[in-house]
C-alpha cells in the first residue's frame, strides 16, 4: 500500500483530520505508533491519573470503530433506525466467523432515541461475510443519499451541547466538510414529516474559510436541503458584521414603529459552533500518521487563531445565547487556555455546566493548570509566562511566538472561570478518538440598568431612540463594549447604522465601524495590535474582489416562470413565490429556482453577496426540463412551462402542492419505474394508469401509498416526482437515490443502473456483487473503503448523475 500524504494539523491546508488521504489506518505499523515527544508533554501535563496512562496510550493504537448516525429528519430518522434494529442487526446478530462469533453493530449508549450505532469488525469480515456484506452495501447506499451520516462518535458531541431549535440563528464557523453542519440543520428542521419539510424561521450559516472546503458543504446540504441555509467562505477570526433591517429584529414592546424602522442591525447568533482548526492528536486512531510528526508547537502555533475565532463568536452571540467551543486534540493550549484567555478578554460570558447532559457519556473534567512547551523537544520547565519571558534576551524575546495565554490562569482564577466544567473526552474511556467541548453562554439579559451607568457610552444624537429601542452601538474598545454588555436590556441585534434615507452622512461610518470590530474586534486579546479601520467601500475580509460566484438576484413573484410553476404545480396561495431566487447574472436564461425562508432572503436582499462570499443559500426547488422532453413541446412553450419539482426540493414545496398536480400510485407503479429509466405509461395498471395518461405532459408529485407487493411491504407513503412525456414516465431521482431506494423498499438493488454494472462485470468476467458499487468506486473494503464510500471525509462532487431529461428517451 502506498504511503498517503498529506499531513498537518487537523483544519489545516495540509491536511488534517479531514483529509481522506490521511485517514488510513495502514500507513504505520503498531509497532511504530509512538512518539517521545507525546508522551513526556502529556504526561507533563497530567491530562490523566497515572494508573490509566497505559490503557490510555495502547487504545490511542487501536484503529477507531466505525461509527454512523441516522441522519434526516426526526420521523425519517426514526424510521430507518427501526429498520436497522429490527431487520439488520438480528441478520448480523449471529454471525459466526472463522469460528469467532463478530458483534453486530451497538447503539452508543449517549445518542438520544438510539440513533448512532458503532461496530467494530475487522476488513475482512466486512469482505466475505454475506451478512456484514450486505449491511455494508445498505450503509453505503444509505450514506449516499444522506440517511445515514458516517461520522466519528465523538463529533456528533458539539451539535448536542449546542441544542438548537427552529426559531435560532446559527452560526457553524469553521463548517467543512460539514457533518456537524447536517447535524445543526436537523435540528432546525425538527418539525419535518416523513414526507414534507418545514420552513424553519430560523437561519444556518455554515461558513470555512477554505474555498474548496466549502463545496464539501453544499454536497452535505444537498442531502438536506434547507431554505434556512447559507454558505460563507470567510475567515471566521474577522467574520464580518451582517445587516439586517428592522423587521428581522425583536423589539421590546413599547418600542415606537418610526425607530424601528429606520436602523439596519447587526445579525446577532442564538448558537455559534466554533469547531476549529486544531492539531487533531484525538484523531490519532483514525490518522495514525500523527504519531510521526506530533509536535507541541502544532498546538501552540494554532492557539492564537482559536483564541480569535472563538473572540470573534463571542462578539456574534445574543445575550443568553450558547457557543460551543470544540476541537478533536487533548492539548490544553489549543482548549482550556483559548477558553480562559476568551473568558477573560470578553466579560459577560459563563461555562456552562452540561455535564450529565448526556446520560451514558463518559467524560472527564476540564484541566486547571498545564505547562505549555516552549520548544519541539518538550521544554515545560517554565510555570509562568513572566518566568519565561525573564529567561530570554532581548533578541529571543522579539522572535518568540509564545503568549501569556498559552499559560494558565492563577489557580484562583481558573476556579472563577470554572475550566472543570469543560468536557475532555479520552479514547479509552468509551472506545472513541479523543475530543473537548466548552460551552459557554452569554450572560442574560439582566433588565434596563440605571440611565445614570449608561449615559457615558451614549452618542448624544441616539440616546433617546437607542432607550427607546432597548440596543446599543457597537463599541470599539473594550470598556465600551464591557458597557454594553452589561447594559444592554434585551440582547438583541446591535444597531449598526442608522437606514440611509434618514441619516445619509452618518450610516455609512457605522458599518465601517462595525467591520473594523468584526477585524479587530478583540481588543483585550492583542492590546499591541494597531486598530485597522476601513476604507469606505472595503469590506473587512479584504477579499470580495476575488470572490466569483454568480450573484443571487429575487424574481419577481409575478414572474412567467414563477406564475407557471404556481399553477403547474397548483401551488396555495401562501407558497412563498416572493423568497424565489435565481442564480445568474441578469440576463442569462434560468435554470434552477432557490427556495429561501425570510431570514435569508433579509440578508441576501442587504448585504452585498460578495462581502458575505456568499457561496449558496437556500434549496433548489424548481429547474428547467432541458433535454428530449422540453424539446418535444417545442419553442413557444418554453422557459414558462418547463419547470420541474427537484427531488431535492420536493419536501420543501409539496406542502403547497395542489391536487391537480398529484397521482397517487402503488408499489407496483414503484417497482416498473425503478426497473426502467422510461416505462411505457400504457405498461401501469389502474387507476394510476387513467390518471396520469389524462394529464398534459409534465412534472408530477406521486404519492405511492403503503401496501404489500408479494413478499415486499411499503409501510409509509412516499413521495416522489415523476416527468410524464407522450407515452413513457420518468422517476425523477439521481441513479444512486434510485438504488438506495431500491435497497431498502425491494431489499435488492433492481435498477437499470445495477443491472448494467451486472453486465459489466459479467462481460469481465466478474462474478454478480451483492449490490452495484456505490458511486464510482469499485472496490468495497471494509473500514477504509467505508470511510470513502460513506463519505466521512471523503470530497465529492456537488453534482449527482440524473438519469432523466438529459437522455433521450430509449
Ligand atoms: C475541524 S475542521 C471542521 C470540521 C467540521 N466542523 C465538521 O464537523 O465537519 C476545521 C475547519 O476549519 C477551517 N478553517 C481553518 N481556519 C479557518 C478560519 N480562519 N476561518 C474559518 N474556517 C477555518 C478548515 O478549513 C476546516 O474545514
Amino acid at each position: 500500500m502506498a504511503k498517503k500524504k498529506g499531513r498537518g494539523p487537523k483544519g489545516q491546508k495540509a491536511g488534517g483530520r479531514d483529509d481522506a488521504a490521511w485517514a488510513r489506518t495502514d500507513v504505520i505499523e503498531r509497532e511504530h505508533m509512538k512518539n517521545e515527544r507525546f508522551e513526556k508533554y502529556y504526561k507533563a501535563q497530567n491530562i490523566l491519573p497515572e494508573s490509566e496512562w497505559d490503557a490510555f496510550l495502547e487504545k490511542m493504537k487501536d484503529p477507531l470503530p466505525t461509527t454512523f448516525r441516522v441522519a434526516g429528519s426526526r420521523q425519517a430518522a426514526r424510521l430507518l433506525n427501526d429498520t436497522i434494529k429490527n431487520v439488520h442487526v438480528p441478520h448480523l446478530a449471529g454471525v459466526v466467523f472463522e469460528g469467532e462469533a463478530v458483534s453486530p453493530p451497538q447503539q452508543l449508549p449517549w445518542y438520544p432515541e438510539g440513533l448512532a450505532w458503532q461496530f467494530n469488525v475487522a476488513k475482512k469480515v466486512v469482505r466475505k461475510s454475506p451478512e456484514f456484506k450486505k449491511f455494508h452495501s445498505f450503509l453505503v447506499y444509505e450514506t449516499e443519499v444522506g440517511n445515514i451520516s458516517r461520522q466519528e462518535a465523538v463529533s456528533m458531541l458539539p451539535p448536542l451541547f449546542l441544542e438548537v431549535e427552529p426559531h435560532h440563528r446559527v452560526i457553524d464557523m469553521c463548517a467543512a466538510p460539514g457533518s456537524k453542519t447536517a447535524q445543526l440543520l436537523e435540528a432546525l428542521h425538527a418539525h419535518d414529516t416523513l414526507t414534507a419539510s418545514s420552513i424553519p424561521p430560523g437561519l444556518l450559516i455554515a461558513n470555512d474559510s477554505e474555498y474548496k472546503r466549502t463545496h464539501l458543504l453544499i454536497h452535505q446540504s444537498a442531502r438536506l436541503p434547507s431554505p434556512a441555509l447559507m454558505v460563507t467562505n470567510l475567515d471566521a477570526s474577522i467574520f464580518p458584521a451582517i445587516k439586517i433591517p428592522s423587521e428581522q429584529t425583536a423589539f421590546p414592546a413599547h418600542t415606537k414603529a418610526r425607530v424601528a424602522a429606520k436602523r439596519q442591525y447587526q445579525l446577532m447568533f442564538d448558537r455559534i459552533l466554533c469547531d476549529v482548526p486544531c492539531s487533531g492528536d484525538g484523531t490519532i486512531r483514525k490518522n495514525p500518521g500523527i504519531w510521526k510528526h506530533w509536535s507541541p508547537m502544532d498546538g501552540n502555533g494554532l492557539h492564537s487563531l482559536q483564541l480569535r475565532i472563538l473572540q470573534r463568536a463571542m462578539r456574534m452571540l445574543k445575550k443568553g445565547g450558547r457557543i460551543v467551543y470544540s476541537t478533536c486534540s487533548l492539548n490544553p493550549v489549543e482548549n482550556e487556555a483559548v477558553v480562559a484567555a476568551a473568558l477573560k478578554s470578553i466579560p459577560g460570558f459563563e461555562l456552562v455546566d452540561m455535564s450529565t447532559h448526556l446520560p451514558g457519556l463518559v467524560h472527564r473534567p476540564g484541566m486547571t493548570t498545564w505547562t505549555p512547551s516552549v520548544s519541539k523537544d518538550v521544554d515545560t520547565s517554565f510555570a509562568t509566562y513572566a518566568e519565561y519571558v525573564q529567561s530570554l534576551d532581548e533578541a529571543q524575546r522579539g522572535a518568540s511566538k509564545m503568549l501569556e495565554s498559552h499559560w494558565p490562569p492563577a489557580p484562583e482564577e481558573a476556579e472563577r472561570l470554572g475550566l472543570t466544567r469543560c468536557i475532555r473526552i479520552y479514547p479509552h474511556l468509551q472506545d472513541t478518538g479523543g475530543f473537548f467541548i466548552a460551552i459557554l453562554q452569554k450572560k442574560p439579559p439582566r433588565g434596563p440598568a440605571p440611565a445614570a451607568a449608561k449615559e457615558p457610552t451614549k452618542r448624544p444624537a441616539d440616546a433617546t431612540e437607542e432607550a427607546e429601542a432597548g440596543v446599543k452601538k457597537p463599541k470599539l474598545d473594550e470598556e465600551a463594549q464591557t458597557e454594553a454588555d452589561s447594559d444592554a436590556e434585551d440582547g438583541e441585534e446591535e444597531v449598526l447604522e442608522e437606514h440611509a434615507a434618514q441619516e445619509p452622512d452618518d450610516a455609512p461610518m457605522q458599518v465601517e465601524e462595525a467591520e473594523a470590530e468584526a477585524k479587530t474586534g478583540e481588543p483585550s486579546s492583542s492590546p499591541s495590535e494597531p486598530r485597522i479601520r476601513f476604507k469606505k467601500g472595503k469590506t473587512a475580509e479584504g477579499a470580495s474582489a476575488h470572490f466569483k460566484e454568480n450573484p443571487y438576484t429575487f424574481i419577481a413573484p409575478d414572474d412567467p416562470i414563477v406564475t407557471s410553476c404556481m399553477e403547474n404545480f397548483d401551488l396555495s396561495p401562501s407558497f412563498p413565490r416572493a423568497n424565489l431566487l435565481v442564480r445568474n447574472p441578469a440576463g442569462d436564461t434560468v435554470r434552477s429556482l432557490y427556495l429561501v425562508n425570510d431570514i435569508v432572503k433579509s440578508i441576501i436582499a442587504h448585504n452585498d453577496y460578495a462581502r458575505i462570499r456568499l457561496m449558496t443559500a437556500g434549496t433548489k426547488v424548481f429547474g428547467k426540463q432541458e433535454g428530449a422532453e422540453a424539446k418535444r413541446a417545442g419553442p413557444g412553450a418554453a422557459d414558462a412551462s418547463h419547470f420541474r419539482v427537484l427531488a431535492e426540493g420536493l419536501p420543501v414545496v409539496l406542502p403547497y402542492v395542489g391536487e391537480r398536480a398529484v397521482v397517487s400510485a402503488d408499489l407496483a407503479a414503484l417497482k416498473t419505474l425503478l426497473e426502467a429509466y422510461y416505462p411505457l405509461t400504457s405498461g401501469f395498471a389502474d387507476p394510476f394508469r387513467t390518471a396520469i395518461s389524462e394529464k398534459p405532459n409534465g412534472s408530477y408529485v406521486v404519492r405511492f401509498q403503503p401496501g404489500q407487493l408479494g413478499p415486499v411491504s411499503l409501510t409509509h407513503e412516499l413521495v416522489l416526482p415523476i416527468w410524464k412525456s407522450n407515452v413513457s414516465l420518468t422517476l425523477m431521482l439521481e441513479k444512486r437515490a434510485k438504488s438506495a431506494l431500491s435497497l431498502r423498499i425491494f431489499g435488492e438493488d433492481i435498477t437499470v443502473r445495477a443491472r448494467e454494472a451486472a453486465a459489466a462485470r459479467k462481460r469481465q468476467g466478474g462474478g454478480a456483487p451483492q449490490a452495484p458499487p456505490a458511486a464510482d468506486s469499485q472496490v468495497i473494503e471494509g473500514d477504509a473503503a467505508l470511510d470513502d464510500e460513506m463519505g466521512e471525509d471523503a470530497e465529492k462532487s456537488d453534482r449527482g448523475d440524473i438519469d432523466d431529461a438529459e437522455a433521450e428517451e430509449a
